[in-house]
């Protein structure tokens, strides 16, 4: 398949070189010294479960020069969407689709308002990944398991693709049979972890081995399941122990770091707003409270832009 990686950072880059090793076309849309570095040493993944050097990469900044794409593989951050998503419009044909990866649950509707409806599929992606250096992404744990569901939450041709191409890479590509209640199990544990997790600069399982912050995490969680419950969602009842589960059952080494704590950590801007000022204004609208939350978005928000100097 021709596929394009709209932001070749920490999960494009992961996704887009597993791809390229199962021998698909990847376009990595990347941009800065990142993208200067790709052009002219390739692609690096560094990854316990083995490194992948792809070289050489077709990398551009330019989407104009790309042409029509099968896929597009949406990983940009979630401030950065709407620049984003209106590059993709020149390497969309006919038949083009785009899966979203980023958290929040708000993706789907962001991109569907510029590319139309029916022309993008919900996915979420339990993996910590990110850019160590200019062309080099560290791929430091998970579960490499990507859930996808169309908006219709139908099976489609699309969907069945997706199974292919992410299992012949070596991961696990499982069709979601509810879009919302994929993106909200996932939302559970991101908005806990990242909140959290940013906070007390502590990853995952490291959170939980802590019999201080572990009911912090525990709480958080709670909170997003209460906010999905009041919206009509119909979480899993058990959906916290699995989270939990998948925390554990990853253990030291391939542990869950949040996105969000590495952002801050490297004064990065931070998705703040999509993750815990989301929650925190749906818990307002649903008349459910968010304490951990609440205290979670209040306390980062001066991070949210970025620091100059971490
Ligand atoms: N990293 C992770 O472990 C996980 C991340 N996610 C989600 O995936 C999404 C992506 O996160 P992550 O991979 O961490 O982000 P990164 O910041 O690592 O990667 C995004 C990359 O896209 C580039 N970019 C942004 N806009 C453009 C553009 N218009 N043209 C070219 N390049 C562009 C950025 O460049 P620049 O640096 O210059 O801004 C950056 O290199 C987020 O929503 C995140 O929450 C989900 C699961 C796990
Ligand atoms: C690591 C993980 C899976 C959960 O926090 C994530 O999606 C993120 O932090 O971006």
């Amino acid at each position: 398949m021709r596929i394009a990686v709209m932001g070749t950072g920490g999960m494009g880059g992961f996704l887009g070189a597993k791809l390229a090793m199962a021998g698909h076309e990847i376009i990595f849309i990347a941009r800065g010294p990142h993208l200067d570095a790709i052009k002219k040493h390739g692609l690096k993944l560094l990854s316990n479960a083995g490194d992948i050097h792809i070289h050489p990469a077709t990398a551009t900044e330019d989407t104009t020069e790309v042409g029509a794409v099968d896929l597009i593989l949406f990983c940009v951050k979630l401030y950065d969407t709407t620049a984003a998503v209106r590059a993709c419009l020149p390497m969309m044909g006919s038949d083009s689709f785009i899966l979203t990866l980023q958290n929040g649950v708000e993706s789907v509707d962001m991109l569907s308002s510029v590319v139309g409806q029916g022309r993008t599929i919900g996915g979420s992606i339990y993996v910590s990944a990110s850019i160590e250096s200019p062309g080099v992404i560290t791929h430091s744990g998970g579960n490499n398991t990507i859930r996808f569901a169309e908006v219709d939450n139908q099976p489609s041709r699309r969907t069945e693709i997706l199974e292919d191409i992410f299992t012949q890479a070596g991961l696990v590509g499982i069709r979601a049979e509810n879009l919302q209640v994929m993106l909200w199990s996932k939302f559970v544990l991101l908005s806990a972890n990242a909140g959290v997790g940013a906070l007390t600069d502590r990853s995952a399982a490291q959170m939980v081995a802590d019999p201080l912050v572990k009911p912090l995490l525990l709480a958080a969680m709670q909170e997003a399941y209460d906010v999905a419950s009041a919206m009509g969602i119909p979480l899993p009842e058990g959906v916290i122990d699995r989270v939990l589960d998948v925390i554990v059952s990853n253990g030291e080494k391939q542990d869950l770091i949040a996105s969000q704590c590495l952002d801050l950590r490297k004064g990065r801007p931070l998705e703040l707003e999509w993750i815990q000022g989301t929650l925190h204004r749906l818990g307002q609208h649903y008349d459910i409270p968010t304490p951990i939350t609440s205290t979670c978005y209040a306390a980062l928000k001066r991070f949210a832009s970025g620091r100059q100097n971490p």
